[in-house]
């Protein structure tokens, strides 16, 4: 996928969804996660892939190997250009996601990008330890997660701005580091713990943000959309 913000298409309904991308003009990249895609299947990515929108599938897998390699296979016909699956799941079934993927994409398509889900950015330190019993730090647990992503082949990964520098010193500047959680200064931070503005990002290393509210509920979401574009373009890294 090319390096423009990502919109998180959070709706519930393809109609929901398309109004909201009539607001912004241009072909423009977006993610389709669970809210969307679970409640009203592929012909959802059709859809807005037929509107010149580039698509990142965000479903999060994460079962035994066989169960992601195969439903893997089918994501691939769907024409996006990213898929997710969790690095909890671990390096089989991360080797078996990207197994399913090349097969199951059509001759002369590319293959989508994989990337792989390290500490969602709605976790916090203190709740990583008590809840997942993961002792050391946050930063650690995800360098971990992306040292086994890497080294499973997958293309990078889901991580908050705050590894990202880390992970870029690890990994690589061409190992993806998609980075949610982004806000600009002022908006609130809702659900999210591990949050960061597009010039953040941009400094930390960040090679793709995705935005979801803080465009998608804006009182004008094409002055908000356009601002954080203007700083994710205009940073230096
Ligand atoms: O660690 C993660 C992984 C995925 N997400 C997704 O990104 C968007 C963020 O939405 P905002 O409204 O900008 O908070 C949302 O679709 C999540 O499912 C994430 O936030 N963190």
């Amino acid at each position: 996928m090319n390096d423009s913000p990502i919109i998180a298409l959070d709706f519930p309904a393809p109609e929901e969804a398309a109004a909201f991308l009539r607001t912004i003009p241009g072909s423009l990249s977006v993610k389709i996660g669970m809210e969307l895609y679970l409640q009203n299947g592929p012909s959802v990515i059709e859809r807005i892939r037929e509107a010149g929108h580039d698509i990142f599938l965000d479903l999060k897998l994460h079962d035994i190997p066989n169960t992601v390699g195969q439903a893997m296979k089918g994501l691939a016909r769907l024409g996006v250009g990213m898929v997710n699956v969790h690095a909890a799941g671990g390096r089989e079934m991360m080797e078996r996601a990207l197994e399913g993927l090349e097969a199951g994409t059509p001759a002369g398509r590319k293959r989508p990008e994989l990337i792989a889900v390290t500490q969602l950015t709605s976790t916090a330190e203190e709740q990583m330890r008590q809840e997942q019993g993961i002792s050391g730090t946050l930063e650690e647990s995800v360098l971990r997660y992306a040292r086994l992503a890497q080294e499973s082949g997958l293309d990078g990964v889901v991580c908050s701005v705050h590894e990202a520098s880390a992970i870029r010193s690890l990994c690589g500047d061409s190992f993806l580091k998609v980075t949610p959680g982004i806000r600009l200064a002022g908006s609130g931070t809702q659900d999210q713990k591990r949050i960061a503005t597009p010039e953040e990002a941009r400094k930390a290393g960040s090679t793709h943000i995705v935005v979801g509210r803080t465009i998608t509920k804006a009182t004008d979401p094409a002055q908000a959309y356009n601002e954080v574009k203007r700083q994710w373009e205009e940073s230096i890294r």
